[in-house]
Order: structure tokens, then sequence, then C-alpha cells
């Protein structure tokens, strides 16, 4: 079935169910219950239509008026929800196997999304489950290559603990879907990991299940990150702001309605992109749970290692250490530093200046910023490429290839590293034709180097900034 036919029919699914961007379109009971009911209006084109934003997500949602602040723009009722629970209801034999293991919530719905996709055509979600994506660019579907491009060791790490954590599930969960038969390919690891891709990057909080639910249509709007100083600088009204802070997020499950609802988190013009916050992420977290990066993230970070006496000083968490995606040291960050560079036996007498983010005295302050720029630099020349390096790689990847040939023009003799890739996918072997279209895994492999060169290569500018920061401070001082 072709693509288009798919989303219509999706569409007219997600309208028989009762999901609208137009609250004021009530279905009966019948209505919402039946499926092929085909003579409800479409359940967007009042608010919301779904387009392409090529530099933003892909498929997303656009707004076809312009849209107030706080306003209601979709309600997916509870029925058209996927959750364990809905799932349970219809299928009998999945309830009573789920009943006798022991495992997490977010298991049981990775193996209840599998199993709903395993029934194909037969299953009452099907048109839902045919728009989701078919590969995700999480981290735990990195190969070794891919984590190693990420070259800094928090970051390698995070991927290997995530890729550790998807396989333990998986593990741990063979003997139920051997239980219920499923066929080898959805046991395999590969189906699992795009399964628990699908739950880490598409669901929605709900309060009876820790695993969250699927949305149907909630699922199409794209990430924007939250910005909260924004609301105090507009020109908010009253109700707005009543309206804020009983809602904390932009989308929520609210008991009265019995409905997954949206609202829109700032006005929006004709044609916008809306789009939704799932919350407060670092390009990593991003990148781990849902697969993309962002160019500008106000809430990006980069951390350094720093000396273990230092650690010792600090009495905010530690993660609260790391410079900012603008390149200022964080408060934490600063306040620690300068207490560590006060000899020891004037720490407690400036502790207080220390800790109350004031500035401890010039000389002090031109240590600090002596020393964070050098570590900065340090860190920056130990790393395997430069931005330099990385900004080309990102240039040459971006090309549209379009057989091997082309790839090994472009990438044998630029870096040990494109080399390398590939060795990797064996596109150096003779038995592959250079005429040959480049294979899918191939192309699959090349996006998550991308981002990995993408992620970081916005590292490195976040580190780089911060030699500019100490730079101008130093000069200020001097
Ligand atoms: C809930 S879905 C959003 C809809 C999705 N674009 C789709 O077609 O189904 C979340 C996924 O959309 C993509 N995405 C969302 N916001 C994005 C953004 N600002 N930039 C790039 N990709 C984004 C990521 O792949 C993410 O895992």
């Amino acid at each position: 079935m072709e693509e288009t036919q798919k989303l219509h029919n999706f569409l007219n699914w997600a309208t028989a169910l009762g999901i609208s961007d137009s609250h004021f379109i009530h279905l009966n009971e019948h209505e919402q219950q039946n499926p092929n009911n085909h003579h409800t209006p479409s359940c967007l084109g009042q608010s919301l239509s779904i387009s392409y934003f090529p530099n933003a997500g892909g498929r997303g949602l656009c707004a076809v008026r312009d849209l107030q602040r706080g306003q209601l723009i979709l309600r997916v009722p509870k029925a058209a929800l996927m959750t364990s629970q809905n799932l349970m209801l219809n299928d009998h034999k999945l309830a009573v196997s789920v009943s006798k293991f022991d495992m997490s919530s977010t298991q049981i719905l990775t193996i209840m999304l599998l199993n709903e996709v395993s029934k194909g055509k037969r299953s009452w979600w099907y048109p839902y489950l045919t728009q989701f994506p078919s590969n995700y660019d999480i981290l735990a579907s990195f190969d070794q290559f891919e984590i190693q491009a990420l070259q800094v060791d928090d970051a390698i790490w995070a991927a290997e603990r995530a890729l550790e954590k998807t396989k333990t599930e998986w593990e741990s969960a063979t003997a139920i879907m051997e239980q219920l038969m499923f066929k080898p390919h959805y046991m395999s690891f590969k189906a699992w990991v795009w399964a628990s891709a699908s739950l880490s990057s598409r669901t929605m909080h709900i309060p009876w299940d820790s695993a969250g639910c699927f949305c149907p249509v909630g699922d199409f709007f794209n990430y924007a990150a939250p910005e909260d100083e924004q609301i105090l600088s507009e020109d908010v009204t009253a109700a707005d702001m009543a309206a804020t802070s009983l809602r904390l997020t932009d989308g929520v499950f609210e008991e009265e309605t019995d409905a997954y609802c949206f609202y829109a988190r700032k006005s929006y013009k004709k044609g916008d992109q809306v789009l939704l916050s799932y919350g407060t992420y670092t390009n990593l977290e991003l990148l781990e749970h849902y697969g993309f990066i962002l160019d500008t993230n106000p809430n990006d970070k980069a951390y350094v290692p720093l000396p273990s006496d230092l650690y010792s000083l600090c009495s905010w968490p530690l993660d609260s250490l790391y410079i900012h995606q603008n390149g200022n040291p964080s408060f934490a960050l600063l306040s620690v530093t300068r207490l560590w560079a006060t000899p020891t036996h004037l720490q407690k007498s400036v502790r207080h200046l220390a800790y109350s983010g004031s500035i401890i005295s010039n000389e002090n302050e031109i240590i600090v910023m002596e020393w964070l720029s050098d570590k900065c630099s340090l860190v920056l020349k130990n790393l395997p490429t430069s931005i330099e390096e990385d900004e080309l790689l990102l240039s040459v990847t971006d090309k549209d290839f379009g057989s091997v040939m082309e790839v090994k023009n472009e990438l044998l003799g630029l870096t040990d590293e494109s080399r390398t890739f590939l060795k990797v996918n064996g596109l150096l072997k003779d038995e592959i034709s250079d005429g040959m279209a480049l294979p899918r895994k191939t192309i699959r492999s090349m996006d998550k180097w991308k981002l990995a060169i993408w992620w970081r290569l916005k590292y490195k500018m976040m580190l780089r900034d911060c030699v500019s920061y100490c730079t101008r401070v130093i000069n200020d001082l001097s």
C-alpha cells in the first residue's frame, strides 16, 4: 500500500475514534467505537495539518490558522491510546503470559508492541502501526564504530550503557516471547531495539503506567526545547499565567475529559510548525532517547574531567559542574573552581563569597579563567579530530551519494575515520562493485555516524566558546 493511502486510512481510523483538533466536535459513543465510520469529519484540519519539515523533525504538525498560546489544539480520547492495558484487553493469551513473568512495565509494553506488529493487518491498531518509523537512530541502535565516533568518554559510556541495558532487557524477555511463539524475526535483538526505540521516542506520560502510552496523532508533534525564561519576558495575561501554572506540560492526560489533551505552548501563525516540549534535554540525552540533536539547544551542556579534590569541595550535585551551550561556565562550576583555586588555609574565610557566586579577587579570577581555558584547550587537543575536520566530514557526508564508487571517491583519502567507515561497512571488499547502489545498511550507518560527528562538534564548540569566554574575562581584568 502506498504511504499516502496508509496515512489516509490512518486519519480515517483516528477520526472514527474521536481524535480531534477541534474540541467543539463531539462524537457519540457509537461513532467513537466504530473505526470503520468514515462519515465523521476529519480529525485534523481545524487547527492542525500534517506537513513535512525537512530541517525540524521531518513529518510534523502545522498550524492551519493562527493559534493562541494555551489553546486546546488536539484531543485524543483514552480509548484511542495504545496502552498495555488496552492491548491486553483484546488478547487473552498475552494477558495470561504477562501475568506469569516478572518484567518491568517498559518490557511489557515493548513485548505488546512487537506482538501487535506481528499480527499485521489482523491487528486492530494496524492503521496506526503503519505510521511508525521503520528505523530509529537512538544511541542503543549505534554499533561500535558509531559509538566510538562520539569520541568523548562520557558520550561513549552513555551509548555503551544504553546498548547494554537494551540487551539485558531483551535477554530477560526472550522466555515470554518464546511462550507467545513469536516468529524469529520478532524475537530478534534488532526487532527489540526497534520496539524499545518506539517506546523511548514516541510514548507520552500517563499516570497509571510508567511505560507511558502511544498517542495516535499526538505523536506527530516534533520537539522544541523548553525555554522557561521566555514565559517571564513575554506579554502574558493573568489567564495565561494561571493556565501555565496549572499545566506544566503542553501535552497531558486529563481525567475530567478522559483524554490526552494538547495545548499550544506559544502563539503560532498559520503555516508554522506546532511543536511540543517533551522535556528538558541536553543533546546527548536527546540522542539517547529520541535519536536526534538540536543545532541550537539552550539546555545543552559540556562536561570536562575535573580534579577529584575540586569535586570534594562541591556542595552542589556534581552534574551541576558544566559549561553552558554558549560557552559560559555554570554557576556551580565557577563557584567551586574559585574556592579550589584559593590556598587551602584561606578557603574557609572566602567560602561564603564563593558559594554566593561572587568573585573572590581579581587575581583568583584570572587563575580560575586561565586554568579553565587550559583545561578546555587540553581536552580539545586530545580528541582525535578538530572542529575544522568535523565540519569538513559533515559537509562531505551530507552529500547525496548515488553509488558505492561516489562514497569511496569522497571518503577513502579524507581521514582515518572515513576510511574505517568504508572498511566496517564492507565497501573496501573486492566483491563490492563500484557501480553498485549504496546498501541500505550503509546509508543507515552513515546517518548515525553523521549524528555522532554532529554531536561531538557541538561539544567541541562549547569548549572553544568557553576558552573565548575565559580570554574575555582575563582581558577585562588585566
Ligand atoms: C514523537 S516523534 C515526532 C514525529 C515524527 N517526526 C514522526 O514523523 O513520527 C519524535 C521523533 O521525531 C523526530 N524529531 C522530533 N523533533 C525533532 C527535531 N526538533 N529535530 C529533529 N528531529 C525531531 C525524532 O526522530 C524523534 O524521535
